[in-house]
């Protein structure tokens, strides 16, 4: 039984990530840090989880209390993960980081996107991208990991076969997506409190989400050449959940049938991922951590519209955290996770 901690136990992806490790075979929670709720009972804050960690409470963070641990998860907010992460690598086996702090390989990127130089640029390098199903060779037996941020994911996941194929341009995508108020975290915001949210759809981060950059570093990874896309989340009313819908332009000549072969054979061996007619639902892959697609060729107009649906809190973060540290620790990919959502 290998020995996990988790650091941010008490925001949103830290509870989910003690919800599936509670079902994980080979994975045990032996530090679980939360600092504001250091002390309080685990299911005070996620009535959930009473079951699985009774009257456990949630630990300060005390980096010697993770010595020798064979992993840990860090699910802290951006910039306060690249202030531990360093530390945690001298300690631990591996890393797997939920946050932004290593997905982006430019070092430039990150005052323009995040607002603030990167302070272990050197590092950016040995981090490995999380997502097994487009470089899984990069994350097995890796020692530090960059979960994805979930839009990313699903946009990711929607076009990467169609880009792999060279059946679309790799300029001129558009990605408009929606999410629940979860993938914001667990404090308040303006924006997230229930009368501000319920009933309500915007759009946010309107042309400079800092998400743009890392689909962009995804896809031009996936296409061999620079891809460019327009990206626009917009906040929707309900807790979990997220749906990517992505148009892009095919090359001369391709077809209905080469953009339905391209998604099938992209995951016919992928268990997290499902090819879907019609549009994917986020509903049906809430509390999994699976990925459901659908790509369409539109004769009429020319477009290829693609979409992925998950769960921001499964695929999107924790499940796929728990995925990756599999990889890292050498256990079979989908040990403790589930492809099954709670539909309806
Ligand atoms: N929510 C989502 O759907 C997704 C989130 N992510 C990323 O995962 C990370 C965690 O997200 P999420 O769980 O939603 O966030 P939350 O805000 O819900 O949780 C953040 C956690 O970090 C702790 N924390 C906050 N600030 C600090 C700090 N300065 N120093 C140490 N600990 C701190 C909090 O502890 P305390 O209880 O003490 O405040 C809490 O445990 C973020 O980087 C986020 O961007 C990635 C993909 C999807
Ligand atoms: C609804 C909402 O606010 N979502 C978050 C995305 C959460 C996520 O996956 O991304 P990060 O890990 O990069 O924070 C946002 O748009 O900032």
């Amino acid at each position: 039984m290998a020995k996990v901690g988790i650091v941010g136990a008490s925001g949103y992806t830290g509870a989910e990530l003690l919800r599936l490790l509670a079902g994980h075979p080979d994975l045990e929670v032996a530090v679980a840090t939360g600092d504001s709720q250091a002390g309080q009972p685990v299911a005070d804050l996620y009535p959930s989880l009473v079951g699985a960690y009774g009257d456990r409470t949630f630990d300060t963070y005390d980096p010697a209390a993770v010595d020798g641990l064979d992993l840990v998860f860090c699910a802290l907010p951006h910039g306060a993960s690249q202030a531990v992460v360093p530390d945690l690598r001298d300690r631990v086996g591996a890393v797997v980081d939920l946050a932004a702090d290593f997905r982006l390989a430019d070092a430039d990127l990150y005052p323009e996107w995040y607002g603030e130089a990167h302070t272990v640029p050197d590092l950016l390098a040995e981090a490995a991208y999380g997502l097994p199903e487009l470089f899984r060779p990069d994350l097995l037996g890796a020692t530090l990991v960059a979960g994805p941020g979930c839009y990313p994911t699903a946009a990711a996941l929607a076009l990467a076969p169609l880009l792999r194929a060279g059946l679309v341009a790799p300029t001129g995508i558009v990605v408009d997506a929606v999410s629940g108020v979860s993938g914001a975290g667990r404090p308040a915001k303006p924006t997230t409190t229930f009368c501000a949210a319920d009933g309500d759809v915007t759009a946010y981060g309107l042309l400079r989400h800092r998400h743009t950059p890392e689909i962009e570093q995804t896809l031009t990874r996936v296409a061999g050449t620079a891809a460019q896309v327009v990206f626009t989340p917009h906040l929707v009313p309900m807790s979990r959940g997220m749906l990517a819908t992505c148009y892009s332009r095919p090359v001369e000549g391709t077809t209905a049938a080469d953009v339905a072969a391209a998604v099938a054979d992209a995951y016919a061996e992928e268990a997290f991922v499902s090819v879907v007619p019609g549009s994917p639902s986020t509903k049906a892959t809430q509390g999994s951590n699976a990925a459901h697609v659908a790509a369409h060729l539109d004769e009429r107009t020319g477009w290829i519209v693609s979409l992925c649906a998950l769960d921001n809190l499964g695929k999107g973060a924790s499940g796929a955290a728990v995925q990756c540290a599999n990889l890292a620790l050498g256990l079979p990919e989908g040990t403790g996770l589930s492809t099954i959502g709670t539909y309806p």
